[in-house]
């Protein structure tokens, strides 16, 4: 995504990207307080637990004090239920923080990414930010809820344990504390390591998944092609990439446990051969040498333990650090501080004015060079002109996908920059020439158009759109799934759906991308029907392919190389021997003559 910078490479050894996650968890100050009450609450009753066992070895076994044996154990038991208590209190609050903070991670990532424009697209494989959302997030979640928890609960604990152990025996309590610094040192190194190598197995995870759902997409046009093998190949060597990436982060979190373990214990045994002689000799008595060794024990599960959750911290910052990137990815359109509202009952006159626009993935390719044309409010338009022209470009520019980098683009004689874009692309209706159909029934993919619309309004739209035939005989009507991208519907049944759309959504300017893919005569003429009824009164942009569209144009716009190179009527253009003469003799024919065309 974004270019690594030196910045960047500070910042992936830290784990300061984790801090992005502080405001999702501030959200929740009653389970965050909950948690921290059950987490000290299991600490100290943990941290009770030895002065207990030595009052027992040192007192409960006289023949004197026999009697006090019951309480003690008492006392302990009543210590296991509080321990009991509070840590099934810290699973709960820990736990559904964790998977909170990620619920609303991944619903701002998402809505972020629904603001990112088209631009943004360009660059970046959609796979890939889904990947984001559910891999990255869910390596978080591990990370707030448990591992913050468990490391929260260790630290507290080392510190208490550590504390403890110097109020028991200062002098033995130094032996072991020299070798802490060993381990603190391991853990912070083999943090950094074990950071960058997660973040690379995150990242060829998700241009692995990239792929995957980039090839499952097009799996006819895969299997027309012979193509799976080589994707299985590809896809595996992906995978395994990641697999390596992740084994060598996991090899170094292996590394760390041994070190952190080995060094910890080694130092307990070399305490406890020294404690032993001192109660031998008389100068510390057994009890005390039970509750010092309990409490190194305790420091010490609770040190290796640190260091595994460092470890898991790290990964997880790692994932924090992709998400931030979204997160941190600025809309290329934004809507005006002091939006210009647009006139209430829109003419629809589109004014295109000088306009020099080059794509973000080519910027050094102009696809339109100071573009000047005007649509009249009722006009239809014609764009025709050869395959990257720049045809599409002005549509992209129209809905405001993209901000020109000279010119300006006025609708009613407003700048469209100035008007909220959701406002200016409510003026508009977009019938696309391979029309995007969405995994769900007939009346939702029509509905689309207009979200509040009742069903009498779409069975309306689908009777002016020349679909409701088809619709009626299909098994549950309206109700009909359509299945991935309308896979069970053939190319006029869902161009005839996009038109109900366009119909339901009513509005003042419509843009016409007309299919170039030959449909039977029949469904070729229904279709054309529904786009005349959707025509009506409405100012019209049609990029053009048949002949039939182009003479009912009142205007046509030849384009080449990103300029309008001719501009006129059929009759007027067609006499010339220019661009459009030779156009029309090889392009738009399509074996039709024009008064078939026309009267079609
Ligand atoms: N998203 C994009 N990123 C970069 N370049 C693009 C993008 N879309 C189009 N282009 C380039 O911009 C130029 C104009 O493309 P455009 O899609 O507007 O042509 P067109 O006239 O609509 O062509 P066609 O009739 O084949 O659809 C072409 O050179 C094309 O390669």
């Amino acid at each position: 995504m974004a270019q690594a910078t030196p910045t960047d490479d500070r910042r992936r050894r830290s784990l300061a990207p984790l801090k992005a996650l502080l405001p999702f968890v501030k959200r929740y100050p009653g389970k965050l307080a909950g948690a921290l009450v059950f987490l000290s609450l299991a600490a100290l009753t943990t941290l009770a637990i030895p002065v207990a066992v030595r009052r027992m070895i040192d007192h409960g076994f006289d023949d004197a004090n026999s009697g006090l044996i019951g309480a003690y154990f008492g006392m302990l038991i009543v210590m296991a239920a509080l321990l009991a208590v509070a840590s099934a209190g810290r699973y709960y609050f820990v736990i559904t923080l964790g998977e909170r903070v990620v619920a609303d991670l991944r619903e701002s990532v998402f809505s972020h990414v629904t603001r990112l424009s088209p631009g943004f697209f360009d660059l970046n494989q959609s796979g890939e930010i889904v990947s984001r959302l559910t891999a990255d997030t869910t390596q978080i979640k591990s990370a707030v809820g448990a591992t913050t928890s468990v490391a929260l609960r260790n630290s507290l604990l080392v510190i208490g344990a550590i504390t403890m152990m110097v109020v028991t025996s200062p002098k033995l309590s130094a032996m072991v504390l020299a070798v802490i610094p060993i381990i603190v040192l391991t853990l912070v190194g083999f943090g950094r390591s074990v950071r960058k190598r997660s973040r690379l197995a995150q990242d060829t995870l998700a241009e692995a998944s990239a792929f995957a759902a980039e090839q499952i997409g097009a799996i006819r046009t895969l299997q027309a092609y012979n193509g799976e093998p080589a994707v299985r190949r590809y896809f595996a060597g992906a995978v395994e990439t990641a697999f390596e990436a992740a084994r060598s982060s996991i090899k170094a979190r292996s590394f760390l446990t041994f070190v952190a373990i080995f060094v910890i214990f080694t130092s307990i045994v070399a305490v406890l051969w020294f404690g032993a002689r001192d109660v031998m000799g008389g100068q510390m008595s057994p009890g005390t040498l039970g509750q010092f060794l309990l409490y190194s024990v305790f420091a010490a599960g609770a040190l290796g333990s640190l260091s595994e959750v460092w470890g898991e911290l790290s990964q997880a910052a790692g994932a924090a650090e992709r998400l931030v990137e979204l997160l941190d990815e600025t809309p290329g359109i934004v809507a005006p501080e002091k939006p210009v509202k647009l006139p209430a009952d829109i003419e629809g006159r589109i004014a295109f004015d000088a306009v020099s626009f080059s794509y973000p993935a080519r910027p050094d390719l102009p696809a339109l060079h100071e573009l000047s044309f005007v649509a009249e409010p009722g006009e239809t338009v014609a764009i025709v002109g050869p395959s990257g022209a720049g045809k599409s470009t002005i549509f992209g520019l129209l809905l405001r996908y993209y901000d020109p980098q000279a010119g300006r683009v006025r609708l009613d004689g407003v700048p469209i920059d100035s008007v909220e874009p959701s406002d200016l692309r409510a003026a508009l209706a977009v019938v696309p020439q391979d029309p995007t159909i969405f995994a769900a029934s007939v009346a939702d993919n029509i509905r689309f158009g207009r979200p509040d619309a009742d069903a009498s309004a779409i069975a309306a739209a689908a009777e002016a759109a020349n679909a409701i035939d088809f619709i009626t005989a299909m098994p549950e009507g309206f109700d009909t799934p359509v299945g991935e991208r309308g896979v069970t519907l053939s190319g006029g049944q869902k161009q005839r759906i996009a038109i109900a759309r366009a119909i339901l959504r009513d509005a003042p300017v419509l843009l016409l991308d007309e299919a170039t893919s030959a449909l039977d005569a029949e469904s070729e003429s229904a279709v054309q029907a529904a786009l005349e009824t959707l025509m009506e009164g409405r100012t019209t942009i049609v990029i053009a392919h048949r002949l039939a569209t182009i003479l009912k144009a009142d205007r046509i716009l030849v384009m080449d190389d990103g300029r309008v190179v001719e501009e006129g009527t059929h009759g007027t253009l067609a006499s010339r021997d220019g661009l459009y003469s030779r156009l029309a003799a090889l392009q738009f024919d399509n074996g039709q003559t024009p008064q078939r065309a026309a009267g079609a």
